[in-house]
């Protein structure tokens, strides 16, 4: 009998020891299967992350790369729907980072307090014969709250902003961070890595090389002629019929649309989204850490051109976004393309800035 006490006292000393201080759910919703793995995950060094929509189809292969990354520490999952299941599926992944699950509104503050990352793929994709544009009325409503949170409990974290349309969820976000008296625009970034990725990829078919030989600075935004591929500063050192050039540059403005179509209605890119997420999001926390020379293309707050936001190549570092590059020489057929996205970006910007403003 007083055995049978002990146990239960034991118990109850590891119930408490592991009951998080937050009311997010328990990954094993079980009250026989405690998780007793506090001792071993505890206080690994590293980063805290959070990913908001990580139950979607970006969310999870991103949640699940995320989790590989040896720089996280603490990796939080956020989404409206579904997260007990994903959490407690990549929690068994043996590796360092504690993995935690939040469900909707009411979890989302103890989802974001602490994080130094925050990467947002919440909201609609779309569906075949639809733009970007036309994910707005829903999207930006969710950005504007997602992004009121993160104002209010991790101010100092930086955000790698996913959900689309790009040119105008990174504006919204801008204005609500300014409203907070928040905002530090080297903070903000918009991720067009899927750009650069495919961009990569495409143009070293082209030249019959490995695609991680290849760097192509792709600038603009993220939407039709506005993702701006500079070929004439690809490296290696190249050149391009112009047959070639009006091919790769508009495979490359159009991938997107390439993935909707084939998808058939069921979404667009997703794991190749991923894949350059994580890819973005590591280059982020090597930039957190100090490491030197670390050089992606992103869509900021800019000076590059007389638009306030734009997409050129960064340089990261402890504070986010420590030095923007200009765009270098572009040939006629690159300063014709510039004018096009110029256009069409000052819209999509002021169109964002609207939505808050209104
Ligand atoms: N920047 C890019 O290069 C790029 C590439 C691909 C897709 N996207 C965009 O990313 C977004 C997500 O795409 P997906 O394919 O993962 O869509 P999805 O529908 O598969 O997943 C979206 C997830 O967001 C969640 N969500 C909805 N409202 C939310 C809220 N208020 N808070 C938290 N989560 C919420 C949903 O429950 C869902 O799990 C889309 O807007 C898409 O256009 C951007
Ligand atoms: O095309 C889309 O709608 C999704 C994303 O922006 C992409 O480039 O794949």
């Amino acid at each position: 009998m007083q055995q049978g006490a002990d146990v239960h006292q034991r118990i109850a000393r590891i119930a408490a020891h592991l009951n998080p201080p937050t009311n997010h759910f328990r990954v094993d919703g079980s009250s026989s299967l405690w998780r007793v793995d506090c001792r071993a995950k505890g206080g690994s060094p590293g980063f805290k992350v959070a990913i908001f929509g990580a139950a979607g189809g970006i969310g999870q292969p991103l949640a699940l790369l995320m989790k590989m990354n040896p720089l996280v520490s603490v990796l939080h999952l956020y989404d409206v729907v579904n997260t007990p299941g994903v959490t407690a599926d990549i929690s068994h992944m043996d590796t360092g980072a504690v993995v935690r699950g939040f469900l909707g509104q009411q979890q989302l503050e103890d989802a974001l307090t602490g994080m130094d990352l925050v990467i947002i793929p919440a909201g609609v994709p779309r569906k075949p014969g639809m733009t970007r544009d036309d994910l707005f009325n829903i999207n930006a409503g969710i950005v504007k709250t997602l992004c009121e949170g993160i104002a209010k409990c991790c101010p100092k974290a930086i955000v790698n902003l996913i959900s689309n349309p790009v040119n105008s969820t990174v504006p919204i976000a801008a204005e609500v961070f300014k409203k907070a008296g928040t905002y530090d625009p080297r903070r903000l970034l918009g991720v067009t890595m899927l750009d650069v990725v495919r961009a990569n990829t495409f143009v070293a078919e082209v030249l019959g090389l490995d695609p991680r030989e290849v760097n192509v600075p792709v600038v603009g935004g993220h939407a039709g002629v506005t993702i701006l591929p500079l070929l004439s500063q690809v490296k290696p050192p190249c050149s391009f019929t112009q047959e070639e050039t009006e091919y790769l540059t508009s495979r490359i403005q159009n991938g997107g649309t390439e993935v909707v179509e084939a998808k058939a209605g069921a979404g667009s890119a997703t794991l190749s989204m991923a894949y350059a997420a994580v890819k973005f999001a590591d280059a982020s926390l090597r930039g957190l850490r100090g490491d030197a020379g670390v050089i992606e293309c992103a869509f900021v707050s800019s000076q590059v051109t007389e638009l306030p936001f734009f997409a050129s190549r960064v340089r990261l570092g402890r504070n986010g976004v420590e030095e923007i590059y200009p765009l270098g020489p572009l040939n006629e057929y690159e300063r014709v393309g510039l004018e096009k996205a110029k256009k069409e970006l000052a819209g999509s910007i002021d169109k964002g800035v609207a939505f808050i403003r209104k």
